[in-house]
């Protein structure tokens, strides 16, 4: 199975409700579509969500990276040979880590077929299916409140709830929350880099002391402040999350170097695709440290493949926040991964299973 042609395109799906975190808002999913095709006629699908404020991608640097310098290094290879094609893609530039990971995702989607496996087989096996948390957007206190209670109602038995944009309210938002789900859901909070180090031990703290037990604090400082995290980390009981903070493996030795978190949140889109995920997650279990797999505002496409990760890295990934194609208005896929609110099961369908995506616009190559 040779790689012979890539095609690109531009995915629109409206969230049921704008999505806000301490970074930004945003009211539908416009995601950049990888299809490649092969001289045996398959087709593998990968999508990658321009996230500028995380990642630094933009629809514009994907499409580019990819028609540029990543599809000319990969028509001709043979599909059979994916080290060496995951390779080409992580040294055809550097960043745009969105962009190798769609790419990624497409080749792996081919690997399965070519052995007609699904995915999470050829990445070692596991209990195909998983449960999902669900994100409350950062609002008005009444607001988060009934958007948590609809959650639970709705069988969400995890709740992420995004803060990080005014300490005081914050405090005041959480507590509001977990007085309303009356131990119904664990939550999880995600200040998106909004705090200073020190509001963070206070915030964490105020709620420690007031009895709110949380599940765990994901980024709650600046990304680059590493000794922030450190800082956090050592000063509260609840256990500290890095997700901006860290993209590839490197970085993951060295915040456990440093012990500057707890648990890591694995995100394709930062870690440039499945294989470095995959080096994360076992260097991860080697040390003990306990993984998170993420999604940035992703269709049930590129999320697909992070569950297939899931399924078969469950020695290290043991938090799942994988609800992008929950937000989402419709799901554009025929196929694939089965996201049924909070329990998301992987098929046997060979690689990620995609038969169809409704309404793709093409892209000129
Ligand atoms: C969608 C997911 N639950 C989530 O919160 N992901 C990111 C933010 C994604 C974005 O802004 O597109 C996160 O910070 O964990
Ligand atoms: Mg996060």
């Amino acid at each position: 199975m040779k790689i012979t042609d890539i095609k690109l395109g531009m995915l629109r799906v409206p969230l049921k409700t704008p999505f806000k975190t301490a970074l930004r808002t945003v009211e539908a999913v416009e995601d950049i579509v990888v299809c490649i095709h092969t001289d045996t006629g398959h087709v593998g699908y990968g999508e990658a969500p321009a996230t500028a404020v995380i990642t630094g991608d933009t629809h514009g640097s994907i499409v580019e990276a990819i028609r540029k310098f990543i599809a000319p290094r990969l028509i001709g290879q043979e599909v059979a040979n994916l080290n060496r094609i995951t390779q080409l893609i992580q040294e055809a530039l550097e960043k745009n880590t969105s962009a190798k990971a769609a790419v990624e995702i497409a080749v792996y989607d081919l690997f399965g077929q070519l052995y007609g496996a699904p995915l999470y087989k050829m990445l070692g096996g596991g209990d195909p299916v998983i449960t999902t948390d669900i994100t409350i957007s950062v609002d008005y206190i009444d607001k988060m409140v009934a958007d948590s209670i609809s959650a639970v109602e709705r069988g969400f038995e995890s709740l992420k709830i995004k803060v990080g944009k005014d300490i005081g309210v914050d405090v005041e938002r959480v507590k509001a929350i977990y007085a309303a789900v009356e131990g119904r859901a664990l939550l999880r909070l995600d200040a998106n880099q909004g705090w200073t180090a020190k509001q963070a031990v206070h915030a964490i703290t105020l709620l420690e002391d007031a009895g709110v037990r949380l599940e765990l604090v994901e980024q709650p400082v600046k990304a680059q402040d590493l000794d922030g995290m450190k800082y956090v980390t050592e000063r509260v009981h609840t256990p500290i999350m890095a997700d901006e903070s860290v993209f590839g493996p490197t970085e993951v030795i060295e915040l456990i170097r440093m012990r500057a978190a707890d648990i890591i949140n694995i995100k394709l889109m930062k870690t440039g695709g499945l294989s470095n995920a995959v080096r994360i997650a076992d260097i991860a279990a080697l040390y003990g440290m306990e993984c998170m797999i993420g999604c940035m505002l992703e269709s049930s496409i590129s999320v697909a493949a992070a569950v297939h990760l899931a399924v078969a890295k469950a020695n290290a990934i043991t938090r799942v926040d994988l609800d992008g194609p929950s937000l989402c208005a419709f799901n554009p896929v025929d196929g694939g991964v089965i996201f049924n609110e909070s329990e998301i099961s992987v098929t046997d369908a060979p690689g990620l299973g995609i038969r169809e995506i409704r309404g793709l616009e093409p892209l000129p190559y």
